[in-house]
This record gives structure tokens, C-alpha cells and sequence, in this order.
């Protein structure tokens, strides 16, 4: 690269700087990110750099593929519908030692090596989240999941006095409901509740595909922009994890935050190039 690619590289940055200086952007960290020890510390990277940059990043982090591992090696069976674990009280305990004792800490400790940023809580925390009980959905038709949860109610102030701290909030999705059960809220789920209740500029989801087909599974039809009202129409015909992840950020945008992105987990730096390009990265939801 010479010196004046380097220098168009950087400057490429200005608008998108002056643009979310100050702003909040969730970001849902998941899939291979969160696995792979490379695209870890990128992740835990760029959450750093966003916020030197004047951003303030919170971090919703999900975990599934350590849950099932740990149910796993618990002997205890796991299973999905609809996208949403079925979740029985043996189970509950398993996604709450994972999310919040191993994940959570995990990401935490690897931010942290940047300097004292990173702040773990969970939905239990200051009550953040209060939890509602949510069936599954399929073919139209609701089925019992367990103690799955939606989010009923966010109490934002935790997050807002670690904002305020400077510090980067690091959200474990396990809440409990208005009589203190605690329940298993899909991390999508989770990420598009709090960037509405935060009045975010930018939900980002990272994930394991390059971003939304709406003709899945034909390579042709990975979609860069697609609006809130045209999501609506394709979402009874999305498949599995995709079916919590759209409706994440249909309800984000329906919810008045500007812009929710699901990016290619799997390329180092997703975060940064999604907020710092001109060509963007993924798939972005904007309001019909
Ligand atoms: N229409 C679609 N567009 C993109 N991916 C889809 C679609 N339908 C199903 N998928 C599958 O959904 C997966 C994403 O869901 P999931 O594995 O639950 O994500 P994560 O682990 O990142 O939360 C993709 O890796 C892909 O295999
Ligand atoms: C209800 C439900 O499905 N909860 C998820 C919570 C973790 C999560 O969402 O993790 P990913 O983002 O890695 O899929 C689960 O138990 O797997």
C-alpha cells in the first residue's frame, strides 16, 4: 500500500467520525466471532477503538454454541424451535453459569487488556431487563419453549452510569420476570430491547453469513438494504436463527433506532468496517 492509499484509508473515516462522535451503537457479538481466539481479540479491538473514537459501544453478547457444549458435556439434551432454546429449569441454570460466568467473562477479560473499559452484567443486574415469557413461533402457530423470555421492560440506568463512565458495558442475556424467574432471552432479542431503550443510532449484529438473502440459500440473493416494511413481508419465511435475528432488527428500526446491520462475523474487524466505510458491510435495516 503507498502512503496515499494509507492516507485515503484514513480519511475515508471523517464523515462516519463526525457522524457517531458521541453517538451509542449496540453490537451484538455472536457466531464465529466469539469463538474463534483471532476474531475474538479484533472484537474486543475494534469495541476499544469505537470508543477512543468517541462512540459509545455496548456489547450484547449471545453464546448458544458454549451453552449446548456445556449441556453437552452435562448430559442434559438441548434443543431449538423456532430459533428459541428450549429451556427447562435444569437448563436455565446451565445458561446462566455459561452466559454470565464463562462468556461474559471471557470478553470482558479480552477488552480489558486494552486498558479498564470493560464492565460485565446481566439482565439481573439493576434490573435492566424484566422478562416476559415467549413462546415460539412456528408455521404461525405458537409453541412452548420453556423459560424462554422476551424483554417487557428495560431499566437503562446501569448501563447509562457506565456509559457515562467511560466504561463499555458487556450484557449477559438472562433476566428474570416481574416474580424474579429468571429466563433465557435470545441474544438478538436482548441487543435490539436495549439499543431501543438506549435511543441507539446503530444496532450491528454480527453473525455467520455475509449478511440476509431473501431467497435463502441462493447466493444471488444476499440483500445490502432492505427496508422495515419489506422485512415485515419476508419474516414468516425466514429459517431458524435467522427468524430472532431479523426480528431483532425490524423491531430496533420499528423502534426508532436509524439503522440495524447484520454483518459477516467471520472477517476480522466487521464492527469497524460496517461503521467506518462508505460501502458499509452486510445487510442494513432502515425504516420503510
Ligand atoms: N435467509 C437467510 N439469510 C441468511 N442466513 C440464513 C437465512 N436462513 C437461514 N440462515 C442461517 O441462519 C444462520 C444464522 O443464525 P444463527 O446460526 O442462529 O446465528 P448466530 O449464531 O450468529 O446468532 C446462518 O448462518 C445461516 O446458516
Ligand atoms: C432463548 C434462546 O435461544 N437463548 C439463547 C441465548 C444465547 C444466544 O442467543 O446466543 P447466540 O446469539 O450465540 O445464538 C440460547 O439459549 O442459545
Amino acid at each position: 500500500m503507498t502512503p496515499q492509499e494509507k492516507a485515503a484509508v484514513l480519511i475515508e473515516t471523517l464523515p462516519w467520525l463526525e457522524r457517531f462522535h458521541g453517538a451509542t451503537v449496540v453490537i451484538k457479538y455472536g457466531g464465529n466471532a466469539m469463538i474463534d481466539p483471532q476474531l475474538q481479540r479484533a472484537f474486543a479491538a475494534d469495541m476499544v477503538f469505537l470508543r477512543y473514537a468517541g462512540i459509545k459501544p455496548v456489547v450484547v453478547h449471545g453464546g448458544g454454541p458454549q451453552i449446548s457444549a456445556m449441556l453437552d458435556r452435562l448430559g442434559i439434551a438441548s434443543e431449538f424451535r423456532g430459533g428459541l432454546r428450549v429451556t427447562t429449569p435444569e437448563a436455565m441454570d446451565v445458561v446462566r453459569m455459561v452466559l454470565v460466568g464463562q462468556v461474559g467473562r471471557e470478553l470482558v477479560g479480552l477488552i480489558n487488556q486494552h486498558g479498564p473499559f470493560a464492565v460485565g452484567l446481566s439482565g439481573e443486574d439493576a434490573r435492566l431487563f424484566t422478562a416476559v415469557r415467549r413462546p415460539a413461533t412456528i408455521d404461525g402457530q405458537p409453541v412452548d419453549v420453556g423459560q424462554v423470555g422476551d424483554v417487557a421492560h428495560v431499566d437503562t440506568s446501569a448501563v447509562d452510569d457506565l456509559i457515562a463512565a467511560g466504561r463499555i458495558p458487556v450484557v449477559a442475556t438472562v433476566a428474570p420476570d416481574a416474580d424474579g424467574v429468571v429466563h433465557n432471552v435470545n441474544a438478538d432479542t436482548a441487543a435490539s430491547a436495549l439499543a431501543v431503550a438506549l435511543g441507539a443510532r446503530k444496532l450491528v449484529v454480527l453473525t455467520d453469513v455475509p449478511g440476509l438473502y431473501t431467497d435463502w440459500p441462493d447466493t444471488s440473493s444476499l440483500t445490502s438494504e432492505i427496508t422495515a416494511d419489506e422485512l415485515a413481508k419476508l419474516l414468516p419465511r425466514l429459517e431458524s436463527g435467522m427468524v430472532p435475528k431479523m426480528e431483532a432488527c425490524l423491531r430496533a428500526v420499528q423502534g426508532g433506532v436509524p439503522a440495524a446491520h447484520v454483518v459477516d462475523g467471520r472477517v476480522a474487524h466487521s464492527t469497524l468496517l460496517e461503521v467506518f466505510t462508505s460501502e458499509g458491510f452486510g445487510t442494513m435495516v432502515i425504516p420503510s
